[in-house]
């Protein structure tokens, strides 16, 4: 089987012309880490673990450091991810100083009996295997606390059209064994409330990975992908005989006109093909197979290059 990996980095109503670049670089990047990975014979959970990390670590992302910030000023994440071989998941949200959500949401898939642990049992969960907490204001950017003050002063409230510039960030992985896997990590939507939780640590909503089908990552707003299911949802028009171009555009229109809801998907198939699809403004995107690293960020710009 030829490996396959696609990343997102969240889907924004817009891209500040500055940060597009090191946007571009960071989710090429991502996708390249992965890529490497699954070439070495690592797993597709290994994969999509390793760029969701590399995300969680780039500061210009919504995930990890460079998280947006709840109400009282603190990052509180959200991350799944889940392998198509078996359907094992594993969870975390609302957690806070450590520096990758995605990597403690591993070690629920692999270390516990549960799916899911959130807020002070995921933190006592991780200092148990032996994770470091880091002090908050590492995970804290300068952006964040303006765009947060920025929230508060002209709206107050969770409005969606007023999210710009984030960047949740997920990967889906095909391995040369056929094993496919999605990962997913989040610090949510700008001005929460505490202890507010997103799709994006919910199986089925913030991603689905099922080897007989394919693998998805899901991005947007969380309250309208929860409601709809986003990830399986998708997926089961794959099951139905759905292209995945088709599949995402049914799913992401549902979303859209029963909630007004936008967001954006990536989906591998169990054969290798891919898809990206987003109903936001944008949605910085790579993917690579054949050694080919295709990437975008805006509707009809797509560009292909061989990886160096
Ligand atoms: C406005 C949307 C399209 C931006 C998008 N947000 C998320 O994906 C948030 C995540 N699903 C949640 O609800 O916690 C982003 O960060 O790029």
């Amino acid at each position: 089987m030829n490996p396959v990996i696609v990343v997102h980095g969240g889907g924004a109503s817009s891209i500040s012309k500055d940060r597009k670049e090191r946007v571009r670089q960071g989710i090429i990047k991502a996708a390249e880490v992965g890529y490497k990975i699954l070439m070495e014979g690592g797993s597709a959970v290994d994969a999509v673990e390793g760029a969701v990390a590399f995300l969680e670590d780039h500061p210009e992302f919504n995930a990890g450091c460079g998280s947006v910030l709840n109400v009282n000023g603190d990052v509180e994440m959200d991350a799944s991810i889940m392998s198509g071989k078996d359907l094992s998941a594993g969870a975390v949200s609302a957690v806070r100083c450590i520096a990758n959500p995605i990597k403690l949401a591993r070690l629920v898939m692999e270390k516990t009996t549960h799916c899911f642990l959130t807020d002070q049992g995921a933190a006592k969960f991780a200092a148990a295997m032996g994770v470091p907490t880091i002090p908050k204001e590492q995970l804290v950017t300068e952006r964040n606390i303006k765009r947060l003050e920025k929230e508060k002063h002209e709206k107050g409230a969770l409005k969606l059209d007023f999210q710009k510039d984030l960047g949740t960030v997920g990967a889906v992985a095909l391995d040369c064994k056929g094993n496919v896997a999605y990962a997913t990590s989040t610090g949510g939507i700008v001005n929460k409330m505490v202890g507010r939780v997103g799709d994006t640590p919910c199986v089925g909503s913030g991603g689905y990975a099922d080897n007989d089908i394919g693998a998805i990552s899901t991005t947007g707003h969380g309250e309208s992908i929860l409601k709809v299911n986003l990830a399986r949802l998708t997926l089961f028009h794959v099951e139905q005989g759905k292209t995945l171009e088709e599949a995402a555009d049914m799913s992401l229109g549902y979303m859209k006109s029963k909630l007004k809801g936008l967001g954006g998907v990536i989906l591998v198939s169990k054969a290798g093909d891919w898809a990206v699809k987003w109903t936001s403004t944008s949605m910085p995107w790579a993917a690579v197979k054949d050694g080919k690293l295709h990437s975008g960020i805006d509707l009809h710009e797509t560009s292909v290059a061989d990886l160096p």
